[in-house]
């Protein structure tokens, strides 16, 4: 019992109230009440257990998901949880998110609805709506093939108008064009977002979005013409293996007309493609939807493995015992805070971060209902750098709470390996990371170079319009507490971030071809890059540890000198210590549940060593005290040994 002290005595030390901090961290008191009732109601039912997925097969598991989202979906309409389209309602989502196992339904609700919704007709989201809320048709979203993800223009699926039937050809001409990873399509979806070339007469009018049926909605085999598959176990035991991540291809599939999403483009009975008076780019908007989403969940998935490390750093203890006395908890060893108290602060930090650019996204949707698109650039800028960024501070985050939870962390029942295995394909998918950068590098070199004609740069890049201010720039910083005023720290945050960005462009403006010193520096551009999402992150919130970690750039930006960094340092150790004894209070304040946590060491209540034993008893290696292929393989090696000696 003694972990169960350990923690009674760490949430005594808090001085601040812990319940008005749920509330910050849940965004409102009603947040905070429905994610209370919805997550005991998950952990509380056995349907919904997950203690038991690692040592599950992949056939077992994949049915265990089945059941889950099966039961998730009766618990939403018995619960009566909101009306006939209950699934999109926070509680539902909430539910699913509660239950905490990747399934063919967050492709549904996650991308095949919001591709209809943003990219389909009124008439389109009439027929087709009603029928996914009810899940009376179950959809994923089909846009990498297994020649080209990134590349989205390279595409080589073929949708080919017939007129004389007014229909679509679907079509798969090579090996590479076969769709590849769309989640949900390879054992469940009934239909897909297909992303293929659009065909007209011989002409290719690029990408665009089509709904196709793939199997018969009565006995679930696939239609002619389709071949669909599951593409095999992903990295991790259960991990993200429950989700059927799939292989599918056409041989000359028709559809409809009027299932090519057409909000953004048309093409009309006679064969006439009609462009609407709106950027070609809003058949990305899927994309750009999912990518903030990603960016609030960064934090949920950070703030996990957090509370898990911090909790058992409180609770774990090595070295110093005097007299017999206690040891030191590991949580009081300064490496142990420098490393553990900047993912404390990048958890709340990216929670912000996400609530902020909800607020963007929202925006801008607004906006473009309006039809003004002029906002569309800095959205996609946004969504695209922090969802590179948030994704790779978190994915390398697990990894540091498991490190910092030393051997244990590397147990199954620390939950960290799972959590880490499902997370980090977040830093590939929707967008990879340095891909997404590279975008976000554009757009910063672009703003640059409209300077010079009178371009005023707007949001987060309007920092721009005092370049000449920020190129003069030298922090004036002269104690470690000057580092504390958030002005001090935004402004050396904006001046490295300018600089990095003009000093691209100036080696930009050497090359010749603009493309290829682009390929040349894009090693610098993706640097500038994350120097600008940093700022982002910063100036809605945080700092100094970014500071410590990239001090190379400021010293060598000139924003900064030496004597300033060492001073950041010193800072930093202070607020560590004023972290020390809030840091469990403020793992409380996520109001994770046992169950969502799924993890031995970051128990609520501490207790961490009898019940490590006491799992360890359960793998099905120890079903039995002499192990199955003992007598085939051991035993002869053993006798084997004893011939030897004998000889
Ligand atoms: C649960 C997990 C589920 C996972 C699901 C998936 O993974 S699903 C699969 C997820 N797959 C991926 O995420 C694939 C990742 N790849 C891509 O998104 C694209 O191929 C690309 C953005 C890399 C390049 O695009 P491109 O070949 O068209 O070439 P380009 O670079 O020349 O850009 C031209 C112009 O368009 C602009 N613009 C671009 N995007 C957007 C946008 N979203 N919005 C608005 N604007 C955008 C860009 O700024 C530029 O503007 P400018 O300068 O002309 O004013
Ligand atoms: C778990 C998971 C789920 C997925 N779910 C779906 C889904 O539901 N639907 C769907 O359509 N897709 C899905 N995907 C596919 C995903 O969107 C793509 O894998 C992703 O967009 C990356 O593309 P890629 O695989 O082509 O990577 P590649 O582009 O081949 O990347 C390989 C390497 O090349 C580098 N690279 C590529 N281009 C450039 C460049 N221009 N400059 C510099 N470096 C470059 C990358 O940084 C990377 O290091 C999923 C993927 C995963 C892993």
């Amino acid at each position: 019992m003694e972990g169960v002290d350990h923690l009674a005595f760490e949430r005594n030390k808090a001085q601040f109230d812990v319940d008005e901090m749920k509330i910050v961290w849940a965004g409102s008191r009603e947040d905070f009440e429905l994610s209370d009732r919805i997550s005991r109601l998950v952990a509380s039912d056995p349907v919904f257990r997950k203690d038991d997925r690692a040592a599950l097969g992949r056939k077992e598991l994949f049915k265990n998901t089945l059941r889950k989202a099966a039961h998730a979906w009766k618990r939403v309409i018995e619960l009566r949880l909101s009306g006939e389209f209950s699934a999109l309602e926070p509680e539902a989502y909430k539910l699913r998110a509660f239950v905490d196992q990747p399934a063919f339904t967050d492709l549904h609700w996650g991308m095949f609805v919001p591709a209809i919704q943003g990219q389909g007709t009124d008439e389109q989201q009439q027929k087709w709506l009603p029928l996914a809320y009810r899940m009376q048709i179950i959809g994923c979203y089909a846009q990498t093939e297994l020649g080209h993800g990134s590349n989205v223009q390279g595409l080589e699926t073929t949708a080919t108008f017939d007129p004389k039937t007014d229909e679509f050809v679907i079509h798969s001409p090579t090996l590479t064009s076969s769709k590849w990873w769309p989640g949900g399509l390879g054992k469940v979806s009934t239909h897909a977002v297909v992303y293929a070339r659009l065909i007209i007469d011989g002409q290719d009018y690029g990408v665009h979005g089509f709904i196709v049926q793939l199997r018969s909605l009565d006995d679930h085999l696939p239609l002619p013409g389709i071949t669909i598959g599951d593409i095999g176990m992903k990295f991790g035991n259960a991990a993200y293996n429950t989700m059927d991540n799939g292989v599918l291809t056409f041989d000359h599939v028709r559809i409809p007309r009027n299932q090519m999403l057409m909000r953004v483009s048309q093409v009309t009975r006679e064969g006439k493609y009609v462009h609407s008076n709106v950027p070609r780019q809003l058949v990305y908007g899927t994309m750009v939807y999912v990518r903030q989403k990603i960016v609030a969940d960064a934090s949920v998935a950070l703030s996990r493995a957090v509370c898990i490390a911090t909790r058992y750093s409180a609770v774990r203890r090595q070295f110093g015992s005097h007299n017999g006395g206690l040891e030191t908890q590991v949580i009081d060893y300064k490496t142990q805070q420098s490393r553990l108290f900047p993912l404390l602060a990048s958890a709340y930090a990216f929670r912000f971060v996400g609530e902020w650019l909800l607020w963007l996204y929202t925006d801008v949707t607004e906006r473009l209902k309006a039809k003004d698109f002029s906002t569309l650039p800095e959205a996609h800028a946004c969504t695209a750098g922090l969802k590179s960024l948030t994704t790779t501070a978190t994915a390398d985050g697990i990894e540091e709470c498991r490190k910092l939870c030393g051997g244990h962390g590397y147990l199954c029942s620390s939950g960290l390996p799972e959590l880490f295995a499902v997370y980090v394909p977040a830093c590939t998918y929707e967008g990879d990371n340095i891909v997404l950068l590279l975008q976000v590098a554009r757009h910063l070199v672009k703003t640059v170079s409209q300077l010079s004609t009178g371009n005023k740069p707007v949001g987060t890049t309007a920092y721009m319009a005092r370049l000449e201010q920020l190129l003069q720039y030298h922090s004036d910083v002269k104690k470690a507490e000057d580092w504390l005023k958030p002005n001090v720290v935004l402004e050396a945050f904006e001046a490295r971030a300018a600089r990095m960005c003009v000093a691209c462009a100036q080696n930009l403006s050497k090359f010749s071809n603009p493309e290829e010193g682009f390929q040349e520096l894009a090693a610098d551009l993706v640097e500038a890059a994350v120097a600008h999402c940093q700022l982002i992150v910063v100036s809605n919130v945080y700092a100094l540890s970014l500071l410590h970690k990239h001090l190379g750039d400021f010293i060598s930006t000139g924003c900064i000198d030496p004597k300033q960094g060492s001073l950041a340092n010193e800072q930093l150790r202070n607020l560590y210590s004023q972290v020390r004894p809030n840091a469990v209070a403020l793992v409380d304040a996520y109001n994770y549940t046992d169950h969502y946590l799924g993890s031995i060491l970051g128990r609520y209540d501490g207790n961490v060593y009898p019940k490590l034993y006491e799992e360890a008893w359960k793998d099905p290696l120890n079903d039995s005290i002499v192990p199955d292929g003992f007598k085939e393989y051991i035993q002869p090696l053993l006798k084997q040994q004893l011939r030897n000696a004998r000889l």
